[in-house]
């Protein structure tokens, strides 16, 4: 008997199974598993968890479009967001495989296939994976991992990740902007994990979280002696981020006279610790983030332009929860997946009161109230769904301002809400977003005309 290692699973959604055999042949180095829809592409990925997975965005019921292909991209990262999903193009599909990049695909190869061509982006996309779930095996403990624990299929989202991706190897400063809970740390973290930085510390400090008085020590150190209390000489965040990445969170609230020394240190590249005398060359990157417009700090004076310059050399702005198409919801699942496993293994999803009190919540909190609400919905669950009862939302706010407006005005803003979510889901495709809406496309067009959209 053959004692040689298993062959890596290597999962293939093609509805074609002419197709599908081919790929059976073409790549025996690894066992090739066949789905021909999203539930079955699901139920594999559940059995399998397959490292690789190669999708072809047309898949029935709409083999002609691409709907039900990106659904089954969303469903598949929101189940294991690690998995490098290589997306099918066919002619004129370009900018289908694009926007699947930046829904979270890894790559696309084209149609027709060229088996050598895809061979080699399989092989890369298998040790790709290897290398990531080594470098979190090393790093395990650490909470989030890769852009890989970030979370999102909504096109608002894709050129934050975009502007992630290109800018984390180059040696910028980096200014990420946005509301609490919008995901700035794991921000942080994606731009060290990928950049040559990596094998450095990742050292995150909240200015705001401080006191004042001992910013300035946390940030730069102190020698022994420096203080009452200060009984040895101790690093700094700075220093102890030397050969990697410090992330200031909520740098609005450095004081002005320590922006002076931080200043100092981004243009010299060298500290001073409290009490010391010698200036110390550390090479350190700076992230940093915060919620409060410095741009209107600088002009109040509050916080120095050249400092603030220095720190933004790139201005990365992430949209706040709301304004992500469909992430909610995307969210709430990978979040019901992640905590029943430990937390009530007998919850398997969110019943549809759920998921409607979920997009219809504006998560003001962004996704750390929906990690927390989902979390706590877990835990009261009775049975094998999350409902809205468990999730225990306040009533989304425009309700209580129903009753002032006419009925045609409630529906026309009802009827955009669910046309623009439909639309967004179905990626632009007419037939796929009237057969969500439960209308034909002739009623569909009728009420894009209307109420002046664009299809
Ligand atoms: N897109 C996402 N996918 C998965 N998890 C996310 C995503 N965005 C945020 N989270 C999770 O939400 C929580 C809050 O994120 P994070 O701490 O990065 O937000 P923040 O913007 O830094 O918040 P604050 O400004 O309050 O410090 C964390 O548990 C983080 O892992």
């Amino acid at each position: 008997m053959s004692t040689a290692a298993p062959r890596p699973v290597l999962l293939v959604v093609e509805d074609d199974p002419n197709l599908g055999r081919q790929l059976r042949w073409a790549y025996e180095d690894y066992e090739v598993v066949i789905a021909t829809d999203r539930a079955g592409a699901i139920d594999a990925l559940r059995l399998h968890e397959p490292a690789v997975v190669t999708l072809d965005l047309g898949l029935p019921p709409d083999p002609d479009g691409t709907a039900e292909g990106f659904a089954t991209l969303a469903d598949m990262l929101a189940l294991k967001p690690d998995t490098k999903v290589i997306v099918a193009s066919g002619h004129g599909e370009r900018a289908s495989a694009l926007r699947a990049i930046g829904d979270g695909a890894w790559d696309f190869y084209a149609k027709p296939i060229d088996f050598d061509a895809l061979g080699m982006i399989v092989a890369r996309a298998f040790h790709v994976h290897a290398l990531e779930a080594e470098n979190r095996r090393l790093a395990s403990g650490g909470g989030a991992d890769a852009l890989g624990g970030l979370i999102t299929a909504a096109p608002e989202m894709a050129k934050v990740i975009r502007t992630v991706e290109r800018v984390a190897p180059a040696q910028v400063s980096v200014m990420l902007l946005g509301a609490s809970g919008t995901g700035k740390e794991l921000l942080a973290r994606a731009l060290h994990d990928r950049s040559p930085r990596a094998k450095g510390a990742f050292v995150a400090i909240n200015c705001a979280a401080i006191p004042e008085a001992l910013l300035e020590s946390e940030l730069f150190g102190h020698e022994k002696g420096a203080f009452t209390g200060a009984v040895r000489t101790v690093e700094g965040k700075i220093e102890q981020a030397a050969g990697g990445t410090l992330f200031l969170d909520e740098i609005g609230d450095v004081p002005l006279p320590l922006q002076v020394k931080l200043l100092r240190f981004l243009q010299e590249r060298v500290i001073e610790r409290v009490g010391g005398r010698k200036a110390i060359p550390v090479d350190t990157r700076v992230v940093c983030a915060t919620h409060q417009s410095v741009d209107a700090m600088v002009a109040e004076g509050r916080f120095r332009e050249d400092l603030y310059y220095r720190l933004a050399e790139i201005v990365i702005a992430i949209p706040s929860l709301a304004e992500r198409t469909g992430d909610a919801a995307l969210l709430a699942k990978a979040f019901v997946t992640r905590y029943a496993k430990t937390m009530n293994p007998a919850v398997t999803g969110l019943s549809p009161d759920a998921r409607a009190a979920v997009e219809g919540w504006t998560w003001p909190g962004n996704v750390r109230e929906l990690e927390n609400r989902i979390k706590r919905a877990v835990i009261m669950a009775d049975g094998r769904l999350v409902t809205a009862a468990d999730l225990d939302l306040p009533e989304p706010e425009g309700e209580a301002n129903n009753d002032a407006l006419n009925l045609r005005a409630v529906r026309e803003a009802a009827d955009r809400q669910a046309i623009g979510r439909a639309l967004a889901r179905a990626e632009g495709n007419i037939s796929g977003a009237s057969r969500m809406l439960g209308i034909s496309r002739p009623t569909l067009y009728d009420l894009l005309k209307g109420y002046g959209l664009h299809g």
